[in-house]
């Protein structure tokens, strides 16, 4: 796994004063993956990915992204470097269009020319089911749609590793599918996933391992059917007692 690690993590913490969110973690992830990641909530995935991205900086451990070290460099260069990242509470700029907000990544990221990025948009914005929306104000799109728009966001800088936070709460069945359907396609194009997601039948279809942290720490690892059958699992993400 190592010598293929698109991602590597060694012994991350962050703590926010005495508090240690994330404790001393270390884990892989290899080239075309999809990582799920699990715990109850504030159990640091957001923080985890916050210092992947390096929206925060942690106190000690290291990163690399394809074998040279990230923790040095700012968020836009990892942008550059690859990573992209949905939020939870999507971020659009509000006052530009949908198809706007996707031209700030493929250009500034993904370095594409004005021609490129107008095709490589209306591609991504077809796959997100936004296409209708392309002219509409972010601001003014419904949560759904935002929602769409953030993941759009992040796959219009064309990323090699994507970071997904909690992106299928909320949506109908239907709309559920649709979003394991499109996350499968932007796998199969060679894109490396890690997905933090509290709806489990999504996850666990497509995830082919996951990471459990409790309070920071990780308690396990494994393929979805191993790390679910875990007593420890159970017993803190799913309150069941042996
Ligand atoms: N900027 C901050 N300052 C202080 N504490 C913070 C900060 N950000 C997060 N925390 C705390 O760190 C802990 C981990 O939060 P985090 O958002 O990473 O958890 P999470 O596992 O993503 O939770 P959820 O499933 O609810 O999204 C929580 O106790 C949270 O209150």
């Amino acid at each position: 796994m190592t010598d293929q690690a698109i991602l590597s993590a060694k012994g991350l913490t962050k703590r926010f004063g005495a508090l240690t969110v994330v404790e001393d973690v270390s884990f892989d992830v290899g080239r075309g993956e999809v990582l799920g990641i699990l715990g109850p909530n504030g159990a640091g995935k957001t923080t985890l990915f916050n210092l992947i991205s390096g929206d925060l900086a942690a106190n000690s451990g290291e990163l690399s992204l394809d074998g040279s070290p990230l923790r040095a460099e700012p968020p836009f260069k990892r942008c550059k470097r690859g990573i992209g990242r949905t939020y939870q509470v999507p971020q659009p700029f509000g006052a530009m269009t949908a198809f706007e907000n996707l031209l700030v990544p493929a250009m500034m990221s993904a370095r594409m020319s004005e021609a490129e990025a107008n095709d490589h948009c209306a591609e991504v914005l077809r796959d997100c089911g936004l296409l209708p929306y392309a002219n509409t104000a972010a601001g003014s799109l419904t949560l759904l749609n935002r929602k769409r728009l953030e993941l759009a966001r992040a796959l219009a800088g064309r990323p090699k590793l994507l970071l997904l936070d909690e992106i299928a709460g909320g949506l109908t069945e239907a709309e559920g599918a649709e979003l394991v359907g499109l996350v499968r396609r932007v796998r199969d194009q060679g894109v490396t996933i890690i997905w933090i997601e509290h709806v489990l039948h999504a996850l666990m279809a497509v995830a082919n391992r996951v990471m459990v942290l409790n309070f920071g720490v990780k308690i396990a690892e494994g393929t979805p059917d191993a790390v679910m059958q875990d007593a420890e699992v159970q017993r803190v993400y799913m309150g069941i007692e042996a």
